[in-house]
Protein backbone atom coordinates (compact mmCIF):
# COMPACT_ATOMS: atom_id res chain seq x y z
CA UNK A 1 0.00 0.00 0.00
CA UNK A 2 1.01 3.16 -0.80
CA UNK A 3 0.83 6.80 1.50
CA UNK A 4 -1.40 9.22 0.28
CA UNK A 5 -1.06 12.81 1.12
CA UNK A 6 -3.79 14.71 1.34
CA UNK A 7 -4.36 18.11 0.09
CA UNK A 8 -5.83 20.30 2.88
CA UNK A 9 -9.09 18.25 3.98
CA UNK A 10 -10.85 21.56 5.45
CA UNK A 11 -14.60 20.94 4.13
CA UNK A 12 -15.22 24.45 2.68
CA UNK A 13 -12.81 26.72 1.66
CA UNK A 14 -14.39 28.65 -1.20
CA UNK A 15 -12.89 31.98 -1.18
CA UNK A 16 -14.85 34.78 -0.98
CA UNK A 17 -12.85 37.98 0.89
CA UNK A 18 -14.60 38.95 4.07
CA UNK A 19 -15.27 42.55 3.27
CA UNK A 20 -16.48 41.53 -0.34
CA UNK A 21 -19.86 39.50 1.40
CA UNK A 22 -21.47 42.65 1.49
CA UNK A 23 -20.67 43.46 -2.20
CA UNK A 24 -23.63 43.02 -5.11
CA UNK A 25 -22.48 41.87 -8.23
CA UNK A 26 -22.28 44.32 -10.95
CA UNK A 27 -22.45 43.17 -14.44
CA UNK A 28 -23.06 44.32 -17.67
CA UNK A 29 -22.18 43.80 -21.17
CA UNK A 30 -21.75 45.69 -24.17
CA UNK A 31 -20.99 44.98 -28.03
CA UNK A 32 -18.11 45.78 -29.15
CA UNK A 33 -16.37 46.65 -32.69
CA UNK A 34 -14.81 43.45 -33.88
CA UNK A 35 -11.60 42.33 -32.86
CA UNK A 36 -9.52 39.39 -33.06
CA UNK A 37 -9.70 37.69 -29.90
CA UNK A 38 -6.50 35.83 -30.48
CA UNK A 39 -4.28 39.22 -30.54
CA UNK A 40 -6.56 40.71 -27.79
CA UNK A 41 -5.41 37.85 -25.57
CA UNK A 42 -2.08 38.42 -27.00
CA UNK A 43 -1.72 42.50 -26.19
CA UNK A 44 -3.79 42.65 -22.94
CA UNK A 45 -2.35 39.34 -21.23
CA UNK A 46 0.77 41.25 -19.96
CA UNK A 47 -0.95 43.27 -18.26
CA UNK A 48 -3.08 40.66 -16.42
CA UNK A 49 -0.73 38.20 -15.67
CA UNK A 50 -2.12 35.56 -13.61
CA UNK A 51 -4.88 36.47 -13.82
CA UNK A 52 -6.05 35.46 -17.48
CA UNK A 53 -7.57 32.48 -19.31
CA UNK A 54 -8.23 31.79 -22.69
CA UNK A 55 -10.79 29.65 -24.47
CA UNK A 56 -11.56 28.59 -28.15
CA UNK A 57 -14.20 25.66 -29.03
CA UNK A 58 -13.60 24.64 -32.68
CA UNK A 59 -16.97 23.95 -32.91
CA UNK A 60 -19.11 27.00 -32.78
CA UNK A 61 -16.01 28.87 -32.75
CA UNK A 62 -16.53 30.54 -29.57
CA UNK A 63 -14.03 32.21 -28.19
CA UNK A 64 -14.02 33.36 -24.32
CA UNK A 65 -10.92 35.82 -22.88
CA UNK A 66 -10.80 36.63 -19.39
CA UNK A 67 -8.62 39.37 -17.83
CA UNK A 68 -8.31 40.28 -14.46
CA UNK A 69 -10.32 38.37 -11.65
CA UNK A 70 -13.35 40.02 -9.69
CA UNK A 71 -14.27 36.66 -8.06
CA UNK A 72 -12.19 33.68 -7.68
CA UNK A 73 -13.33 30.16 -6.54
CA UNK A 74 -10.74 27.64 -5.10
CA UNK A 75 -11.86 24.71 -3.54
CA UNK A 76 -9.47 21.85 -1.80
CA UNK A 77 -11.99 20.05 -0.65
CA UNK A 78 -12.38 16.33 -2.19
CA UNK A 79 -15.97 15.58 -1.07
CA UNK A 80 -18.53 17.62 -3.19
CA UNK A 81 -16.57 19.82 -4.54
CA UNK A 82 -19.05 20.33 -7.52
CA UNK A 83 -21.99 20.66 -5.57
CA UNK A 84 -20.30 23.07 -4.33
CA UNK A 85 -19.01 25.32 -6.49
CA UNK A 86 -22.56 25.25 -8.04
CA UNK A 87 -24.35 26.23 -4.61
CA UNK A 88 -21.64 28.97 -4.20
CA UNK A 89 -22.17 30.09 -7.82
CA UNK A 90 -25.72 30.34 -7.47
CA UNK A 91 -25.77 32.42 -4.48
CA UNK A 92 -23.75 34.96 -5.79
CA UNK A 93 -25.75 35.16 -9.18
CA UNK A 94 -29.00 35.19 -7.17
CA UNK A 95 -28.24 38.57 -5.68
CA UNK A 96 -26.62 39.85 -9.34
CA UNK A 97 -27.86 43.18 -11.25
CA UNK A 98 -26.28 41.76 -14.55
CA UNK A 99 -27.47 43.79 -17.65
CA UNK A 100 -26.83 41.91 -20.51
CA UNK A 101 -29.41 42.47 -23.36
CA UNK A 102 -27.86 39.54 -25.18
CA UNK A 103 -28.73 36.08 -25.87
CA UNK A 104 -25.79 34.90 -26.91
CA UNK A 105 -24.27 32.11 -24.86
CA UNK A 106 -20.90 32.86 -22.95
CA UNK A 107 -21.53 36.46 -22.42
CA UNK A 108 -22.47 38.08 -19.37
CA UNK A 109 -21.59 36.87 -15.80
CA UNK A 110 -19.76 33.44 -16.22
CA UNK A 111 -17.15 30.68 -14.22
CA UNK A 112 -14.37 29.71 -16.12
CA UNK A 113 -11.66 27.19 -14.73
CA UNK A 114 -10.92 23.79 -13.57
CA UNK A 115 -11.10 20.43 -11.90
CA UNK A 116 -8.06 18.65 -10.52
CA UNK A 117 -8.86 15.11 -12.49
CA UNK A 118 -8.63 13.14 -8.75
CA UNK A 119 -8.81 15.03 -5.26
CA UNK A 120 -7.77 11.59 -3.66
CA UNK A 121 -4.42 11.34 -5.07
CA UNK A 122 -0.93 12.51 -4.12
CA UNK A 123 -0.36 15.90 -4.53
CA UNK A 124 2.71 17.64 -5.58
CA UNK A 125 3.41 21.85 -5.04
CA UNK A 126 3.46 22.12 -8.79
CA UNK A 127 -0.43 21.66 -9.11
CA UNK A 128 -0.74 23.73 -5.57
CA UNK A 129 -2.55 27.37 -7.08
CA UNK A 130 -4.86 25.14 -8.85
CA UNK A 131 -6.17 23.43 -5.68
CA UNK A 132 -9.07 20.87 -6.61
CA UNK A 133 -11.29 23.35 -8.42
CA UNK A 134 -10.48 26.67 -9.52
CA UNK A 135 -12.79 28.94 -11.30
CA UNK A 136 -12.63 32.68 -12.12
CA UNK A 137 -15.44 35.01 -12.66
CA UNK A 138 -13.30 37.50 -14.47
CA UNK A 139 -13.28 41.30 -14.32
CA UNK A 140 -13.28 41.92 -18.35
CA UNK A 141 -14.49 39.24 -20.85
CA UNK A 142 -14.18 39.27 -24.27
CA UNK A 143 -16.70 36.83 -26.27
CA UNK A 144 -16.66 36.61 -29.68
CA UNK A 145 -19.15 34.23 -31.55
CA UNK A 146 -20.23 34.25 -35.54
CA UNK A 147 -18.31 37.45 -36.36
CA UNK A 148 -19.65 39.36 -33.15
CA UNK A 149 -18.10 40.79 -30.58
CA UNK A 150 -19.24 41.48 -26.97
CA UNK A 151 -17.41 42.99 -23.75
CA UNK A 152 -18.77 41.52 -20.35
CA UNK A 153 -16.98 43.67 -16.75
CA UNK A 154 -17.95 41.73 -13.75
CA UNK A 155 -17.58 44.00 -10.68
CA UNK A 156 -18.01 43.50 -6.87
CA UNK A 157 -19.33 47.11 -5.38
CA UNK A 158 -21.31 47.97 -2.75
CA UNK A 159 -24.62 49.64 -4.15
CA UNK A 160 -23.16 53.59 -3.98
CA UNK A 161 -19.73 53.06 -6.00
CA UNK A 162 -22.07 51.39 -8.99
CA UNK A 163 -22.34 54.10 -10.91
CA UNK A 164 -18.65 55.29 -10.71
CA UNK A 165 -17.07 52.20 -11.43
CA UNK A 166 -19.19 51.42 -14.20
CA UNK A 167 -17.99 54.19 -15.89
CA UNK A 168 -14.69 54.17 -14.81
CA UNK A 169 -14.50 50.42 -16.50
CA UNK A 170 -16.39 51.67 -19.37
CA UNK A 171 -12.71 53.60 -20.10
CA UNK A 172 -10.89 50.73 -19.61
CA UNK A 173 -12.98 48.76 -22.04
CA UNK A 174 -11.90 51.13 -24.49
CA UNK A 175 -8.21 50.94 -23.82
CA UNK A 176 -8.38 47.08 -23.30
CA UNK A 177 -10.04 46.89 -27.40
CA UNK A 178 -7.74 50.23 -28.31
CA UNK A 179 -4.60 48.01 -27.86
CA UNK A 180 -2.03 47.87 -30.88
CA UNK A 181 -3.46 44.20 -31.99
CA UNK A 182 0.18 42.13 -32.50
CA UNK A 183 -0.57 40.63 -35.86
CA UNK A 184 2.95 41.30 -37.04
CA UNK A 185 4.83 41.37 -33.74
CA UNK A 186 7.59 38.57 -33.86
CA UNK A 187 8.25 36.91 -30.49
CA UNK A 188 12.05 36.31 -29.30
CA UNK A 189 11.83 32.83 -30.20
CA UNK A 190 11.84 30.40 -26.83
CA UNK A 191 14.42 28.15 -26.50
CA UNK A 192 14.41 24.69 -24.90
CA UNK A 193 18.00 23.42 -23.15
CA UNK A 194 16.22 19.96 -22.29
CA UNK A 195 13.27 17.48 -22.24
CA UNK A 196 13.53 14.40 -19.62
CA UNK A 197 10.96 11.29 -19.82
CA UNK A 198 9.98 10.61 -16.52
CA UNK A 199 11.02 7.15 -15.29
CA UNK A 200 10.15 5.38 -18.35
CA UNK A 201 11.50 1.98 -17.33
CA UNK A 202 8.99 2.13 -14.24
CA UNK A 203 6.13 3.15 -16.20
CA UNK A 204 6.61 0.12 -18.68
CA UNK A 205 6.32 -2.19 -15.63
CA UNK A 206 3.45 -0.40 -14.85
CA UNK A 207 1.69 -1.10 -17.97
CA UNK A 208 2.68 -4.52 -17.69
CA UNK A 209 1.42 -4.83 -14.08
CA UNK A 210 -2.00 -3.35 -14.94
CA UNK A 211 -2.33 -5.70 -17.74
CA UNK A 212 -1.62 -8.61 -16.03
CA UNK A 213 -4.43 -7.40 -14.04
CA UNK A 214 -6.57 -6.85 -16.28
CA UNK A 215 -6.30 -10.26 -17.70
CA UNK A 216 -6.58 -11.79 -14.40
CA UNK A 217 -9.25 -9.75 -12.74
CA UNK A 218 -12.64 -8.20 -13.46
CA UNK A 219 -10.97 -4.66 -14.08
CA UNK A 220 -11.74 -4.21 -17.63
CA UNK A 221 -9.25 -0.68 -18.52
CA UNK A 222 -7.15 1.92 -16.94
CA UNK A 223 -5.72 4.65 -18.66
CA UNK A 224 -2.14 5.37 -17.44
CA UNK A 225 -0.37 8.21 -18.21
CA UNK A 226 3.10 9.83 -17.64
CA UNK A 227 4.75 13.34 -17.99
CA UNK A 228 7.28 14.88 -19.04
CA UNK A 229 9.31 18.20 -17.75
CA UNK A 230 11.03 20.27 -20.37
CA UNK A 231 13.14 22.97 -19.60
CA UNK A 232 13.73 26.20 -21.44
CA UNK A 233 16.58 29.02 -21.45
CA UNK A 234 14.33 31.19 -22.43
CA UNK A 235 10.72 30.08 -22.12
CA UNK A 236 7.56 30.96 -24.16
CA UNK A 237 4.84 33.09 -22.86
CA UNK A 238 1.38 31.55 -22.27
CA UNK A 239 0.58 33.76 -25.34
CA UNK A 240 3.30 32.67 -27.95
CA UNK A 241 2.04 28.36 -26.70
CA UNK A 242 -1.76 29.45 -27.72
CA UNK A 243 -1.16 31.47 -30.88
CA UNK A 244 1.26 28.08 -31.89
CA UNK A 245 -1.43 26.15 -30.81
CA UNK A 246 -4.46 27.87 -32.50
CA UNK A 247 -3.05 27.83 -35.88
CA UNK A 248 -1.03 24.26 -35.26
CA UNK A 249 -4.64 22.82 -34.21
CA UNK A 250 -7.33 24.52 -35.23
CA UNK A 251 -9.81 21.89 -34.37
CA UNK A 252 -9.28 21.44 -31.11
CA UNK A 253 -10.49 23.03 -27.65
CA UNK A 254 -7.84 25.59 -27.08
CA UNK A 255 -7.25 26.42 -23.62
CA UNK A 256 -5.31 28.33 -20.73
CA UNK A 257 -5.25 29.35 -17.35
CA UNK A 258 -3.46 31.21 -15.20
CA UNK A 259 -2.86 31.24 -11.48
CA UNK A 260 0.07 32.75 -10.00
CA UNK A 261 3.24 31.84 -12.13
CA UNK A 262 1.59 28.70 -13.30
CA UNK A 263 -0.15 28.70 -16.59
CA UNK A 264 -2.09 25.44 -17.48
CA UNK A 265 -2.45 25.60 -21.68
CA UNK A 266 -3.39 22.98 -24.23
CA UNK A 267 -5.21 21.88 -26.93
CA UNK A 268 -7.85 18.72 -26.31
CA UNK A 269 -9.65 17.10 -28.63
CA UNK A 270 -12.52 15.30 -26.31
CA UNK A 271 -15.33 17.25 -25.07
CA UNK A 272 -16.74 15.89 -22.02
CA UNK A 273 -20.10 17.39 -21.88
CA UNK A 274 -21.17 20.93 -23.73
CA UNK A 275 -24.96 22.21 -22.58
CA UNK A 276 -27.06 24.62 -24.50
CA UNK A 277 -30.62 24.90 -23.30
CA UNK A 278 -31.72 21.49 -22.61
CA UNK A 279 -29.52 20.12 -25.62
CA UNK A 280 -26.71 18.09 -24.09
CA UNK A 281 -23.66 16.79 -26.67
CA UNK A 282 -20.99 14.40 -25.36
CA UNK A 283 -18.86 12.36 -27.12
CA UNK A 284 -16.51 9.12 -26.33
CA UNK A 285 -12.86 9.67 -27.56
CA UNK A 286 -10.93 6.88 -27.21
CA UNK A 287 -8.47 4.58 -29.76
CA UNK A 288 -5.77 6.27 -31.55
CA UNK A 289 -3.66 6.03 -34.80
CA UNK A 290 -1.04 8.46 -36.34
CA UNK A 291 -1.38 9.72 -38.91
CA UNK A 292 0.65 10.01 -42.28
CA UNK A 293 1.49 12.40 -44.86
CA UNK A 294 0.63 10.16 -47.69
CA UNK A 295 -3.16 10.58 -47.67
CA UNK A 296 -3.34 6.96 -48.81
CA UNK A 297 -1.49 5.79 -46.00
CA UNK A 298 -3.12 7.93 -43.70
CA UNK A 299 -6.59 5.54 -44.87
CA UNK A 300 -4.62 2.79 -44.81
CA UNK A 301 -3.85 3.80 -40.95
CA UNK A 302 -7.24 5.01 -40.40
CA UNK A 303 -8.83 1.73 -41.73
CA UNK A 304 -6.85 -0.06 -39.68
CA UNK A 305 -8.11 1.95 -36.36
CA UNK A 306 -11.92 1.50 -37.10
CA UNK A 307 -11.34 -2.36 -37.53
CA UNK A 308 -8.94 -3.32 -34.92
CA UNK A 309 -10.77 -4.91 -31.84
CA UNK A 310 -8.20 -3.65 -29.21
CA UNK A 311 -9.07 -0.05 -29.85
CA UNK A 312 -12.65 -0.75 -30.81
CA UNK A 313 -12.68 -2.58 -27.29
CA UNK A 314 -11.15 0.45 -25.29
CA UNK A 315 -13.54 2.89 -27.29
CA UNK A 316 -16.21 0.85 -26.79
CA UNK A 317 -16.11 0.97 -22.91
CA UNK A 318 -16.65 4.77 -23.25
CA UNK A 319 -19.24 4.97 -25.11
CA UNK A 320 -20.90 2.33 -22.29
CA UNK A 321 -20.04 4.87 -19.38
CA UNK A 322 -21.37 8.06 -20.73
CA UNK A 323 -24.85 6.57 -22.00
CA UNK A 324 -25.25 5.15 -18.31
CA UNK A 325 -23.91 8.64 -16.63
CA UNK A 326 -26.34 10.85 -18.75
CA UNK A 327 -30.04 7.96 -18.83
CA UNK A 328 -31.09 9.64 -15.73
CA UNK A 329 -30.64 13.37 -16.56
CA UNK A 330 -31.85 13.10 -20.23
CA UNK A 331 -35.50 12.70 -21.37
CA UNK A 332 -33.80 11.35 -24.66
CA UNK A 333 -30.61 10.48 -26.33
CA UNK A 334 -28.78 9.74 -29.43
CA UNK A 335 -26.41 7.51 -29.85
CA UNK A 336 -24.40 6.03 -33.14
CA UNK A 337 -23.71 2.44 -32.77
CA UNK A 338 -20.27 2.33 -34.36
CA UNK A 339 -17.27 5.02 -34.05
CA UNK A 340 -15.82 6.88 -36.62
CA UNK A 341 -12.53 8.63 -37.12
CA UNK A 342 -11.70 12.35 -35.82
CA UNK A 343 -8.35 13.23 -37.32
CA UNK A 344 -6.45 15.34 -35.26
CA UNK A 345 -2.93 16.91 -37.21
CA UNK A 346 -1.03 14.35 -35.22
CA UNK A 347 -3.25 11.19 -34.38
CA UNK A 348 -6.47 9.85 -35.56
CA UNK A 349 -9.08 8.66 -32.92
CA UNK A 350 -12.57 6.80 -32.56
CA UNK A 351 -14.98 8.75 -31.82
CA UNK A 352 -18.74 8.74 -31.23
CA UNK A 353 -20.88 11.43 -30.11
CA UNK A 354 -23.67 11.59 -27.73
CA UNK A 355 -26.54 13.67 -28.37
CA UNK A 356 -29.27 14.49 -25.52
CA UNK A 357 -32.39 16.29 -24.49
CA UNK A 358 -31.32 16.62 -20.59
CA UNK A 359 -34.48 16.74 -17.91
CA UNK A 360 -35.32 20.45 -17.56
CA UNK A 361 -33.48 20.27 -13.82
CA UNK A 362 -30.41 19.03 -15.14
CA UNK A 363 -27.26 21.75 -14.49
CA UNK A 364 -24.19 21.44 -15.91
CA UNK A 365 -22.18 21.03 -12.94
CA UNK A 366 -24.53 17.58 -11.97
CA UNK A 367 -23.55 16.34 -15.57
CA UNK A 368 -19.68 16.81 -15.31
CA UNK A 369 -19.86 15.20 -11.65
CA UNK A 370 -21.73 12.38 -13.28
CA UNK A 371 -19.81 12.09 -16.46
CA UNK A 372 -15.97 12.49 -14.70
CA UNK A 373 -13.80 10.27 -15.12
CA UNK A 374 -14.92 8.97 -18.42
CA UNK A 375 -12.95 5.41 -18.98
CA UNK A 376 -11.09 7.27 -21.87
CA UNK A 377 -9.35 8.88 -18.62
CA UNK A 378 -10.04 6.95 -15.94
CA UNK A 379 -10.60 3.36 -16.44
CA UNK A 380 -13.68 0.43 -15.65
CA UNK A 381 -15.05 -0.05 -13.35
CA UNK A 382 -13.82 3.59 -12.37
CA UNK A 383 -13.14 3.63 -8.50
CA UNK A 384 -10.44 0.61 -8.87
CA UNK A 385 -9.65 2.29 -11.99
CA UNK A 386 -8.45 4.89 -10.08
CA UNK A 387 -7.20 3.03 -7.00
CA UNK A 388 -4.73 1.78 -9.58
CA UNK A 389 -3.73 4.73 -11.03
CA UNK A 390 -2.85 6.26 -7.84
CA UNK A 391 -0.73 3.13 -6.94
CA UNK A 392 0.84 2.58 -10.62
CA UNK A 393 1.33 6.32 -11.44
CA UNK A 394 2.68 7.91 -8.33
CA UNK A 395 2.03 11.03 -9.73
CA UNK A 396 -0.49 14.42 -9.42
CA UNK A 397 -1.93 14.83 -12.59
CA UNK A 398 -3.43 17.98 -11.04
CA UNK A 399 -5.69 19.37 -13.75
CA UNK A 400 -4.37 17.19 -16.44
CA UNK A 401 -7.40 15.61 -17.75
CA UNK A 402 -9.15 16.66 -15.44
CA UNK A 403 -13.00 18.56 -16.77
CA UNK A 404 -12.07 22.72 -17.97
CA UNK A 405 -14.86 24.67 -19.02
CA UNK A 406 -17.29 27.31 -18.36
CA UNK A 407 -20.33 28.43 -17.26
CA UNK A 408 -23.08 31.55 -17.84
CA UNK A 409 -25.37 33.01 -15.78
CA UNK A 410 -28.29 31.10 -17.62
CA UNK A 411 -26.62 27.57 -16.93
CA UNK A 412 -25.31 26.90 -20.63
CA UNK A 413 -21.76 25.71 -20.73
CA UNK A 414 -19.26 23.50 -21.77
CA UNK A 415 -16.42 21.11 -20.14
CA UNK A 416 -13.80 18.88 -21.65
CA UNK A 417 -11.13 16.92 -20.83
CA UNK A 418 -7.68 18.43 -20.34
CA UNK A 419 -5.56 16.12 -22.29
CA UNK A 420 -2.94 17.39 -25.05
CA UNK A 421 -1.90 19.50 -21.95
CA UNK A 422 0.97 21.62 -20.21
CA UNK A 423 1.76 23.01 -16.76
CA UNK A 424 4.13 26.23 -17.74
CA UNK A 425 5.79 27.46 -14.74
CA UNK A 426 8.79 29.73 -14.64
CA UNK A 427 11.56 28.55 -17.30
CA UNK A 428 10.18 24.71 -17.16
CA UNK A 429 6.78 22.83 -18.80
CA UNK A 430 5.31 19.40 -17.66
CA UNK A 431 3.17 18.01 -20.23
CA UNK A 432 1.11 15.21 -19.96
CA UNK A 433 -0.21 11.79 -22.26
CA UNK A 434 -1.67 8.88 -21.15
CA UNK A 435 -3.60 5.66 -22.79
CA UNK A 436 -5.98 3.53 -22.12
CA UNK A 437 -4.88 -0.54 -21.43
CA UNK A 438 -7.25 -3.21 -21.56
CA UNK A 439 -6.60 -7.01 -22.11
CA UNK A 440 -4.95 -6.70 -25.50
CA UNK A 441 -2.65 -3.74 -24.78
CA UNK A 442 1.40 -4.27 -25.78
CA UNK A 443 3.13 -2.31 -23.20
CA UNK A 444 5.44 -0.74 -26.16
CA UNK A 445 3.09 0.32 -28.49
CA UNK A 446 1.15 1.93 -25.61
CA UNK A 447 4.66 3.42 -24.86
CA UNK A 448 4.70 4.80 -28.42
CA UNK A 449 1.08 5.80 -28.29
CA UNK A 450 1.98 8.41 -25.66
CA UNK A 451 5.02 9.69 -27.06
CA UNK A 452 2.70 10.18 -30.00
CA UNK A 453 0.34 12.36 -27.75
CA UNK A 454 2.97 14.78 -26.44
CA UNK A 455 3.94 15.55 -29.67
CA UNK A 456 1.24 18.63 -30.26
CA UNK A 457 2.40 20.39 -27.02
CA UNK A 458 5.87 19.61 -27.26
CA UNK A 459 5.42 21.61 -31.09
CA UNK A 460 3.82 24.22 -29.50
CA UNK A 461 6.22 24.97 -26.66
CA UNK A 462 8.68 24.91 -29.26
CA UNK A 463 7.40 27.14 -31.55
CA UNK A 464 8.31 24.90 -34.24
CA UNK A 465 7.28 25.66 -37.53
CA UNK A 466 4.97 22.01 -39.27
C1 LIG B 1 -5.38 10.04 -22.04
C2 LIG B 1 -5.19 10.57 -23.25
O1 LIG B 1 -5.95 10.22 -24.34
C3 LIG B 1 -7.21 9.58 -24.20
C4 LIG B 1 -8.07 10.14 -25.23
C5 LIG B 1 -8.11 9.64 -26.50
C6 LIG B 1 -7.49 8.42 -26.78
C7 LIG B 1 -6.95 7.66 -25.80
C8 LIG B 1 -6.35 6.35 -26.12
O2 LIG B 1 -6.47 5.88 -27.25
O3 LIG B 1 -5.72 5.72 -25.26
C9 LIG B 1 -7.02 8.07 -24.37
O4 LIG B 1 -8.08 7.38 -23.78
C10 LIG B 1 -4.15 11.56 -23.50
O5 LIG B 1 -4.06 12.07 -24.62
O6 LIG B 1 -3.39 11.89 -22.57
MG1 LIG C 1 -5.27 4.06 -26.78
Amino acid sequence: MINLTFRDKQLNILSQDKDQSNKTLFSFTKKVKNINPAFFYESNRPHYKGKSFFWKSPDDGLVLVGLGITRSFINNSAEERFGQLERVWKKQLGSAMIDNPFETPGTGPLLFGGFSFDPYSIKEELWQPFGDALFYLPKFMLTALNGDCFMTVNLLENKEHEEAARLHAEKEIEELISHPMNENEHHASSSLLYKEEHSVGEWLTSVRDVVNLIKETKVEKVVLSRKMRLVFSNPPAPEEVLQNLNSQQPNSFIFAIESGERCFVGASPERLVKKSGNTIFSASLAGSIGRNKDPEEDLKLGQTLITDEKNLHEHALVVEMIKNALAPHCKSMEVPKHPELLKTPYIQHLYTPVKGTAKSSTSIFQLVEKLHPTPALGGVPTDKALELIREKEMMDRGLYAGPIGWTDFRGNGEFIVAIRSGLMKQDEAYLYAGCGLVADSNPEEELKETSMKFEPMLLAMEGTEE
